[in-house]
């Protein structure tokens, strides 16, 4: 293993001047070899500094990392998840089909029986034969945080265009601005409040759920008749006053981060209606087809993560934007930092020993064209490199402003080129000559206008934002981010990390309250005084 690392740093130290255009030259079948497909999915690679032979050391590492037998262990439902001795099994709940067996139970017959009841419970609220107590459901809030609100505040508003039930909100935040903001000009009669959480323990949710339910008393005879839980803990959803009719479960096996796919996904559902909702489901089902039989070098969800690995622990660059030009993606960077960043950024190795290279990249992102009038700056002239993953759909929903869409994907495709080719001193030169700049202000001026070019992107092509197609992408990312972990020898289906700011906000709480603060440092005693002095009426 360490030598193939080794060989990766050494092939990565011999490219030191190679330009990645010229790699076309030298290459001339480059940008149809590197650009691989699955089913009408097209990801091209090719703006990147992987030749040859990099791609080649890359799936030699991802065949020595044993890939392909800790893929089948995971849909086998081994209990991969060492360090919370549990399956990895959100992938059965987009194959409703066959059966899974987990401790030797198959788990399918519950999963199918439980997408049948949110089907039933979505079809009667959109019909209107579930009513609130004043009526026909016109407003669905779903309370949850995390991987209980980051996938269907996603999914829901990338199919807007197939939204036809219910209005759908989505209340986060523990700060109270975030659920009055939401709930005022609601109407309670006619709200159905949806309470998501995993475990139903995580403190957010519940303080927004309790306060939705206050809101819901003040309005109706029933509060909780208008409430739905949706959790792994059903034990504890009857003491919140839900009855079990309205209580749709899932496993421990499912991962907060990966759960859109099932009871958490009731919301895109409501949105969208069962028959939409269960075509996301299959475009993750012919994602895991995919993952599943293709030769790891037509791969698509192991090539995404062999460029993350050539990125980030080979060349270095500290982070990554996932860039969609298509501003319905607008929550997508934000659901793949949980699902990224949340999975793999960890120090220590399954076995517990330090990881031996850098833990996953950050990542961040926003929508083309937006950002290009934002940060992009950064991305083309800044002194780190950014690797990019640029989403592109070939064709958009709104038939009549189809010369929007045409623009929109020619700066797509003008971004990266503009980063891969840059401009020389010598162009910028001309440009300034041009203008009428002499001398050394010609320099100065023509220096600004430099481009370094050289910076890798890539770029997933995709028919149109459907609800397959979005299956497929985060099916993709989500394998993506298993086969990052697996190179790694992590383990990216635990969070331990975000647990001691849990605990202490629980301690920190009282301090706030005029407690002593004994236990606390310096600086949060003092900043716990400065706040409850700013606190008082002046
Ligand atoms: O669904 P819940 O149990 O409420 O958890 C919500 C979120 O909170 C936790 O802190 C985890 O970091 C997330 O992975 C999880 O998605």
């Amino acid at each position: 293993m360490t030598d193939i690392w080794t060989r990766l740093a050494s092939c990565r130290a011999a490219q030191e001047d190679l330009r990645i255009t010229d790699l076309f030259a030298s290459e001339p079948a480059r940008a149809e070899a590197f650009c691989t497909s699955a089913d009408d999915l097209v990801f091209d690679w090719s703006k990147t500094t992987i030749d040859s032979a990099a791609r080649d050391l890359l799936l030699e590492l991802a065949r020595q990392s044993h890939v392909e037998a800790r893929r089948d262990a995971m849909f086998a439902g081994e209990k991969i998840n060492e360090t919370e001795n549990r399956a990895v099994l959100h992938t059965a709940l987009r194959n409703l089909g066959g059966s899974v067996l987990v401790d030797g139970q198959d788990v399918m017959p519950k999963v199918r029986d439980t997408f049948a009841r949110m089907s039933d419970f979505a079809s009667k609220v959109r019909s209107g034969e579930f009513t609130g107590q004043g009526g026909k459901i016109t407003d669905v809030v779903n309370i949850g945080i995390g991987g209980s609100d980051l996938g269907p505040y996603m999914a829901t508003l990338a199919l807007a265009p197939y939204h036809d039930g219910p209005r759908t909100h989505f209340v986060s935040n523990v700060d109270g601005a975030d659920i009055a903001d939401t709930l005022r000009g609601l109407n309670p009669e006619t709200t159905l409040v949806i309470v998501a959480s995993k475990t139903f323990t995580t403190i957010e949710t519940m303080t927004n759920a309790r306060t939705a339910r206050d809101w819901m008393a003040g309005a109706v005879a029933e509060p909780a008749a208008q409430f739905v839980a949706l959790s792994s803990a059903v034990d504890k959803t009857g003491a919140f006053g839900i009855d079990s009719s309205r209580v749709f479960g899932f496993e421990d096996w499912v991962g907060g981060r990966y759960s859109v796919w099932g009871p958490i996904g009731l919301s895109v559902m409501l949105a969208v209606g069962p028959e939409d909702f269960a075509d996301f489901l299959a475009g993750g089902a012919a994602m895991d087809a995919h993952f599943r039989a293709a030769p790891l070098d037509s791969n698509l969800p192991v090539l995404l993560a062999l460029t993350g690995i050539w990125h980030h622990q080979i060349c270095g660059y500290p982070t990554r934007a996932v860039l969609p030009y298509d501003n319905r993606l607008m929550r997508l960077p934000a659901y793949l930092q949980q699902l990224e960043m949340e999975s793999n950024g960890k120090r220590v190795a399954m076995d517990g020993s330090d990881l031996a290279m850098n833990s996953g990249p950050v990542v961040w992102g926003e929508p083309g064209t937006n950002g290009q009038h934002a940060f992009y700056q950064l991305i083309h002239q800044g002194t780190t490199p950014v690797p990019c993953e640029f989403i592109l759909a070939a064709r958009g929903h709104e038939e009549e402003l189809a010369h929007h869409h045409i623009l929109l994907a020619a700066n797509c495709l003008a971004q990266s080129e503009a980063l891969m080719r840059g401009r020389s001193l010598e162009e910028a030169r001309g440009l300034m000559r041009a203008k009428g700049f002499e001398g050394a202000e010609l320099d100065r001026q023509a220096r600004h206008r430099v481009f370094p070019g050289n910076r890798p992107s890539t770029t997933l092509l995709i028919p149109q934002l459907t609800p397959f197609t979005l299956g497929q992408i985060i099916a993709l990312y989500e394998h993506r981010v298993f086969v990052e972990g697996v190179i790694l020898g992590l383990n990216s289906f635990d969070q331990w990390g975000v647990e001691l700011g849990k605990e202490l906000a629980l301690q920190v709480e009282p301090l706030l309250k005029g407690d002593s603060g004994e236990g606390h440092d310096p600086s949060t005693r003092h900043l716990a005084k400065l706040f409850q002095d700013l606190r008082q009426p002046s």
